[in-house]
């Protein structure tokens, strides 16, 4: 009798989801470490380029990052489309950032 039909989720299940769901927050966890870095150098750009009165975007830096990220992700079996446009939403928030540093 499968978990579906007794209603009851076998132990193994559990076992398995749980360990699965271990790795998934050691994952996250490292992703919030690896942004919570990049955020700290990004940080450091934009107090330079505010210094530097750089404008806050560099879309030809912008182009060639997504060219890169996209053949990464290819190689990693990752969705390219996916990871431009989550490289998209961070550095729309950098800008953000590099906006506010620009203003103060
Ligand atoms: O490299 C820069 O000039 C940055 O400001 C950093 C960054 C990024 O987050 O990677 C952010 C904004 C720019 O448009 C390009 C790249």
């Amino acid at each position: 009798m499968t978990s579906s039909e007794s209603g009851e989720i076998d132990e193994s299940v559990i076992a398995e989801l749980s360990r699965l769901r271990d790795s998934i927050d050691n994952i996250d966890a490292a992703v919030v470490h690896m942004l919570a870095e990049r955020f700290k150098c990004t940080q450091q750009v934009g107090y330079l380029k505010a210094r530097h009165q750089l404008p806050p975007a560099d879309p030809a830096r912008e182009a060639r990052q997504i060219i890169r990220l996209r053949e990464l992700a290819e190689s990693a079996k990752l969705d390219p489309a996916f990871a431009e446009k989550l490289l998209n939403f961070i550095i729309a928030e950098v800008i953000r950032h590099h906006e506010t540093i620009a203003k103060s």
